[in-house]
């Protein structure tokens, strides 16, 4: 093996600490109660709602178990995603995104300007996804994002679409118990979503990689959306930065539980009351690792900003108002390659 590409290389302050301390509390939250009463009987669920929300606060991550998703589906398309990688990259690359249509194959993407090593194929929930054509505030041109399919494994597409619809509902269920535990009226973010959300669906292909303690499978970041459902596979690796004392902790792999996260949207939209939390995926020196991520994002056309609700004299909003479809843009296209200037972020709209 030569010397790693430096793209690579992450600076010394943010390498992975190999002697890893395990997560202790990442809570796990039995979602059962779900299914045996409807979010219409919100008593019924206020032990639920309480769980919910202390995780929220607390971590800004939890495991679910008694989501509802089938098992089998999830190891149908953790089975799909190993065929598809497996292929060569030529047969990868015949469903490659480029900078235009953000969908499809890639394997050089970038977390704060360094690479991550993994390659990655992304998929839209809504095909096609409305989305403004630029980041520029003046042009309100509007585009469509569509899907690429993979030939291979032939039903690919369909498996992915079965899940997304889980994806969805599960989504859509967590979005109720948070807003319950915000003191909010329990369908109070599904018109941010219904029928037009820019949510997709990754699939992460972290090959073994002869440096581990210099590189990462993804570099440490914030999810920029609402809120992300992820399965991981039984290798583990995902890291994440407990709020209690900054420490990187590992979230253990749990096989048929989903790993939730909030994203920088729910922050805004909380005013801060739940925060977006710091994660990164650590490579293995032996083993590949699989993960997919579903990524629950609002329409183009959301204005982000803190809920009426939440704010008051005392509890003054803390974000000036952004438009979702701009910032997606303008999040693509820095992810996309190597840029010289930092990310758009959330704190650039927060009020000093
Ligand atoms: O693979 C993982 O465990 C985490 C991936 C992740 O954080 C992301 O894709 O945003
Ligand atoms: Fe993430």
């Amino acid at each position: 093996m030569g010397e790693v590409d430096p793209a690579f290389i992450q600076d010394p302050e943010h390498r992975p600490n190999i002697s890893i301390i395990q997560a202790d509390g990442i809570p796990v939250i039995d979602l059962s109660p779900l299914t045996n009463h409807t979010v219409s009987d919100p008593s019924a669920l206020q032990g639920l709602v309480k769980e919910i929300g202390s995780a929220c606060k607390e971590w800004g991550f939890f495991q679910v178990t008694n989501h509802g998703v089938p098992l089998t589906l999830r190891q149908r398309i953790m089975e799909a995603s190993r065929m598809f990688f497996a292929q060569s990259l030529e047969e990868k690359r015949k469903v490659r995104r480029d900078e235009k249509s953000p969908n499809g194959y890639y394997d050089t993407e970038h977390t704060k300007n360094v690479r991550d090593w993994k390659e990655v194929f992304d998929f839209q929930a809504k095909d096609p996804t409305l989305i403004p054509v630029s980041f520029d505030e003046n042009d309100d041109r509007v585009t469509q994002w569509i899907n690429q399919s993979p030939q291979y494994p032939p039903n690919f597409r369909a498996i992915i679409e079965e899940y997304v619809e889980e994806m969805e509902k599960l989504s859509y269920k967590l979005m109720e118990l948070i807003a319950l535990s915000l003191g909010l009226h329990p369908k109070r973010f599904e018109e941010f979503f219904k029928k037009e959300e820019t949510s997709f669906i990754r699939f992460n292909h972290y090959p073994p990689c002869p440096y581990p303690h210099l590189t990462l499978g993804v570099g440490r970041h914030k999810d920029a959306g609402a809120l992300t459902i992820l399965a991981q596979d039984e290798v583990g690796g995902l890291e994440v930065k407990r709020k209690a004392d900054q420490e990187w902790v590992r979230v253990e792999p749990t096989p048929d539980a989903y790993i939730i996260n909030v994203g920088d949207i729910i922050q805004v939209w909380s005013n801060d009351a739940y925060e977006s939390v710091e994660h990164r995926a650590m490579v293995n020196s032996e083993k590949e690792r699989f993960s997919i991520p579903f990524f629950f994002f609002p329409t183009h056309y959301t204005q982000v900003k803190p809920l009426e609700e939440l704010v008051n004299e005392r509890n003054p909003s803390r974000y000036r108002p952004y438009n979702w479809g701009k910032f997606l843009v303008r999040r693509k296209g820095s992810n996309f390659k190597k840029q010289n200037v930092e990310n758009i972020q959330i704190y650039h709209f927060k009020i000093a």
